[in-house]
């Protein structure tokens, strides 16, 4: 495993910026959406089995908009007030419409995301992500596809780590359960659905 000065030496593609909004807002934005969010508890089914999945999530997206997700169609709810003006600074940031958002909700270090990668076809070839981390400072994982290589970094309140380029084709990531976490963390990871190039 590879020890990252937690931003430096990502690998290509992906990039962390700390404090991409305050600390106090990052704080007062996770208070808001645990509770102005309508959180789902969705299922997975493996190998005939059904299965919670480990956190609680929702699919946002502008009406009309359909998205499968893990091979599993998502119910879209409307975007919350509070996300418009950080969706705006994004779009013009990154010059790209994130026309939707899956927004997950890790109630504590036992809630995590196994390993993938945001591939789906409906995200293009090479998707811009943009992944805002609210609460509990939580490890991401990043793994090569082919050399399995691993790279960790800790994704603090307020940060934004993007992954762009052909981060989604080369690598996958997750999510570790941490043990000794007790506080919650939310991520939003802004996206853009359908105009691919
Ligand atoms: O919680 C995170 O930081 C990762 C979320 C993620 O990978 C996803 O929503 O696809
Ligand atoms: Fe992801």
């Amino acid at each position: 495993m590879r020890a990252v000065d937690n931003a430096r030496n990502l690998p290509s593609g992906f990039s962390y910026q700390p404090s991409a909004i305050s600390f106090e807002k990052s704080l007062a934005l996770y208070d808001a959406l645990c509770s102005t969010i309508p959180w789902q508890q969705n299922t997975i089914t493996l190998f005939g089995k059904t299965h919670k999945i480990p956190r609680l999530e929702r699919f946002i997206a502008d009406p009309g908009m359909r998205y499968s997700y893990s091979g599993k169609l998502l119910d879209s709810a409307p975007w919350p007030g509070i996300l418009q003006g950080i969706r705006k600074t994004l779009e013009r940031r990154f010059d790209v419409s994130f026309n939707a958002l899956l927004a997950n909700y890790y109630r504590d270090g036992q809630d995590s995301m196994g390993w993938h990668s945001d591939d789906e076809p409906e995200l293009g070839a090479t998707p811009v992500i943009a992944s805002l981390s609210l609460g509990a400072t939580r490890k991401f994982k990043i793994r090569h596809k082919n050399t399995h290589e691993v790279t960790d970094i800790f994704l603090e309140t307020g940060s934004l780590l993007m992954m762009q380029g052909n981060s989604q084709r080369d690598y996958q990531h997750a999510l570790p359960k941490q043990a000794k976490v007790t506080q919650g963390r939310i991520n939003l990871t802004f996206r853009s659905v359908g105009n691919a190039e």
